[in-house]
């Protein structure tokens, strides 16, 4: 089974890609930078929810546009990373001059761009889609340098504020504030890495004082750490009916900010680490009908 990682930064991508021992082939869709190395499709898809949804959603209708197939010449190899290729970095990462040409899809501003063509080698679309990266670990749930695999991937900062506090966007009678990943697939990932399962908050903006730890651990009492992705690249898999999980390697702990606290570095190998053992899981695991059928509440 093929599967599209969806990180935040290039750092990010670049440790899952590493986790495959070898260099990943490197392929532009619109709107992103794929790089392919073993079962993994990694894209640096830019930090928070709607760049992550916005990335997500390209490379999945990019995977599913009918063609000729993943070598067609209308997706240059970008080549390896570290070759000075440019657009290596993460889309949306700066301002865009609507005049001048983009690099990483040399077609892409033209009236006549049509999306090129990128599928999985089988022709097959993907199987599943991960959101990965660095993300803030609850205390004493999730240490830093340990790794989480989410249970429930949580929009925990998308709703109302009102005299009474926080209101949930379902509160409000419409929208969904929660994903539930196939539960077999979190189960093996824990057994396969060692990852601490339970709820991963996606957040808008990360949280850096007691005060809001405490907010946010009294309305997710099972939440064993925060990031701010993972809800957008959810929202988007959800749309084609692909399953999604949510893995992150702890770099630093939820609350007062303390920014030189961060073991970016260690989680970052933890990382890496974490991929070379789903490798194996992910290619053999199946979406079965029990987790199809599990209610989207019960995780
Ligand atoms: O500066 C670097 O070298 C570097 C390398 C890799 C990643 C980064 C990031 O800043 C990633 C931002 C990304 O990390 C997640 N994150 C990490 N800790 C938290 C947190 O406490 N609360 C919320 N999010 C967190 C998040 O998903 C960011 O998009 C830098």
């Amino acid at each position: 089974m093929r599967v599209l990682v969806v990180t935040a930064v290039p750092a990010e991508r670049d440790a899952v890609t590493r986790a495959v021992g070898r260099p990943p082939s490197i392929r532009a869709v619109p709107g992103a930078e794929v790089h392919r190395a073993g079962p993994f499709d990694v894209v640096a898809g830019g930090a928070g929810p709607a760049a992550a949804a916005a990335a997500t959603a390209f490379a999945l209708a990019a995977a599913r546009t009918p063609g000729t197939g993943a070598a067609d010449s209308s997706t240059p190899d970008l080549g390896a990373p570290g070759s000075g290729t440019p657009g290596s970095g993460t889309p949306g990462s700066g301002s865009h001059d609507p005049g001048a040409r983009d690099s990483r899809s040399p077609d892409f501003w033209s009236p006549d761009f049509r999306p090129p063509d990128f599928r999985p080698p089988d022709d097959a679309p993907y199987g599943l889609v991960v959101s990965a990266g660095i993300g803030g670990g609850f205390a004493p749930a999730a240490p830093v340098g340990s790794l989480v695999v989410a249970s429930g991937i949580v929009a925990a900062d998308l709703g109302a504020e009102t005299p009474d506090g926080f209101l949930p966007v379902t509160g409000l009678g419409f929208g969904r504030d929660l994903f539930v990943p196939p539960a077999s697939l979190v189960r093996e990932v824990a057994e396969a890495t060692g990852a601490v399962r339970g709820r991963v908050l996606t957040v808008s903006t990360v949280t850096g004082s007691a005060d809001r730890t405490a907010a946010l651990l009294a309305a997710h009492p099972g939440a064993v750490a925060e990031a701010m992705e993972g809800f957008g690249v959810a929202e988007a898999a959800d749309r084609l009916g692909v399953p999604v999980l949510e893995l992150r390697a702890v770099s630093n702990a939820v609350g007062p900010r303390d920014r030189d606290a961060w073991r970016i570095g260690e989680a970052l190998a933890a990382l890496t680490e974490a991929f070379g053992k789903i490798a194996p899981v992910v290619e053999g695991w199946t979406h079965d009908r029990l987790d199809r059928l599990r209610a989207p509440h019960r995780d």
